[in-house]
């Protein structure tokens, strides 16, 4: 990780780029047998799930197409406010569609819980979820999330889409930052 470690700001790899990569293989093979013979759209939470929606798209094997929500929880902090507001809605209207919302990391849940009860409000045909990242604060919402690459620890993490304050998305692994980073 020596390119990408960011002067010394990264203190773990929890899930390296390989490791990213297989499973990825898997979930799209999964949901390439599910959605047989199927409609499917995509839908991205911005921005976390960048990276996400454009592997797993490229992974299936499935005509689908791809829209993207913004919504804002987190602002520049580590904790949830639990506060959903819609910063960018889709382009589509989900009515009669199958839809499968992507994400990076459901970690409070909070997040998600909101946004399946907006699309399920919409009338789609149905609505799962698939993360790269479930922690386990998740268990205690009600969210059934179909697909899942890894179930991780409830500690910070950043790449792969996952920021903190705006930076380390670009790295291709799962890692933990350094406490210095956080304590300035
Ligand atoms: O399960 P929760 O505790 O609700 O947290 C998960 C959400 O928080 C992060 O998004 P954030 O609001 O930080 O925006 P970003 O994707 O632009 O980083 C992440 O991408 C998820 O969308
Ligand atoms: O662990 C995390 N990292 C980055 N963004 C997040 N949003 C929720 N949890 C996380
Ligand atoms: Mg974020």
């Amino acid at each position: 990780m020596d390119a990408k470690d960011m002067g010394g700001d990264l203190e773990k790899v929890l899930v390296t780029e390989e490791q990213i990569t297989a499973r990825i293989g898997e979930l799209a093979a999964e949901i390439d047998a599910d959605y047989a013979g199927k409609d499917l759209l995509l839908v991205g939470v911005l921005k976390g799930a960048v990276m996400v929606m454009a592997d797993l798209a490229r992974g299936l094997g499935h005509a689908c197409e791809m829209d993207w929500m913004a919504v804002s929880s987190y602002g520049a902090g580590t904790t949830s406010s639990g506060v959903v507001r819609i910063l960018k809605d889709l382009d589509s209207d989900i009515k009669d569609r199958n839809v499968l919302v992507v994400e990076d990391v459901i970690d409070s849940g909070l997040t998600l819980s909101w946004l399946v009860g907006n699309l399920k409000s919409r009338g789609p045909a149905s609505v799962e979820i698939c993360t790269m990242v479930r922690k386990p604060l998740a268990f205690s919402v009600d969210l059934e999330v179909k697909y899942i690459g890894f179930d991780l620890p409830n500690e910070f993490i950043v790449g792969y889409g996952l920021d903190y304050a705006e930076k380390y998305r670009n790295l291709p692994f799962i890692g933990t930052l350094a406490p210095h980073v956080y304590q300035g």
